[in-house]
């Protein structure tokens, strides 16, 4: 059965007098692909930063798994089980994609398995590893430097090292930004994998890619929330159409 696994309350950040979030109300349930949408300066990457703890909420609380994380700094809300993807930030391009998936997972020993063994760590983590890069589909290139793959294959890696801290909950900013088509169509397959145990929130510009993956859409604008639903309901929603789907870049739904 399918639980929720992130659960923010009325989160508001404030920049001086700009409320770039305001009021938001969201939950993340496992096995399902939670999407924000909303025209640029909506508040999504601010809403993003506020899950993963990167900043603190003006007002509002957020539960992880069950505990409250509202405060928390953004490596002790990883450990407690949030993976976020920054875009191509975190990889090292000289290193091969196995040594960048290995130190991610090097990362994350628990803290629970101090009293393990040198040996045992390093299995684990080598065990984490592995199955970070094939859930990600990228044994294939796992001895090239990063560098050396394709841009789509570098939001692949990322997503990898994300994967090899063991989230339940994941966040992914714009992960088919700057992808052809191709590329695209494999990021959606591997997201509809993933979707499978983990609680999922996407941030994307691609609308095609958003219809055909969320579960359930959040729409921002000026940082709040004007519609919210399965694709369907957003889609038919005559305030979603007006404010967003029907103008610009945007217009695919
Ligand atoms: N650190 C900051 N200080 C002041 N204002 C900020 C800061 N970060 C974001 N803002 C403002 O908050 C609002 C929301 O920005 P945010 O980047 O969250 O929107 P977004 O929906 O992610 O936009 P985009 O789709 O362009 O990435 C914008 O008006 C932005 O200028």
């Amino acid at each position: 059965m399918s639980e929720v696994l992130l659960s923010a309350r009325g989160l508001t950040k404030r920049f001086g007098g700009l409320a770039a979030v305001n009021a938001v109300t969201i939950d993340l349930w496992r096995d399902r692909i939670h999407a924000v949408i909303g025209p640029n300066g909506a508040g999504k990457s601010t809403l993003t930063n506020l899950l993963s703890g990167d900043l603190a909420p003006t007002e509002g609380g957020i539960e992880l798994a069950g505990r409250d994380v509202t405060g928390w700094s953004p490596e002790r809300i990883s450990r407690a089980g949030l993976g976020r993807s920054y875009q191509k930030t975190n990889i090292f391009l000289p290193f091969t994609v196995w040594e960048n998936v290995r130190l991610a997972a090097q990362s994350r020993t628990p803290h629970a398995a101090r009293w393990l063994t040198l040996a045992s760590k390093v299995r684990a983590a080598n065990e984490r590893a592995e199955r970070a890069l094939e859930l990600a589909g990228l044994q294939p290139r796992r001895d090239f430097v990063a560098a050396a793959i394709s841009h789509g294959e570098q939001r692949q890696l990322e997503i990898a090292m994300t994967l090899a801290t063991e989230p339940r909950v994941l966040l992914l900013d714009e992960p088919l930004a700057g992808m052809g088509s191709a590329e695209a169509e494999r990021m959606v397959a591997l997201l509809l994998r993933l979707k499978q145990d983990h609680a999922m929130l996407l941030v994307e510009h691609d609308m095609d890619a958003v219809f055909a993956l969320a579960d359930h859409l959040t729409v921002m604008v000026n940082g709040q929330v004007i519609a919210g639903g399965t694709p369907a309901q957003v889609r038919a929603d005559a305030s979603v159409q007006s404010a967003y789907l029907g103008e610009g870049e945007a217009a695919h739904g």
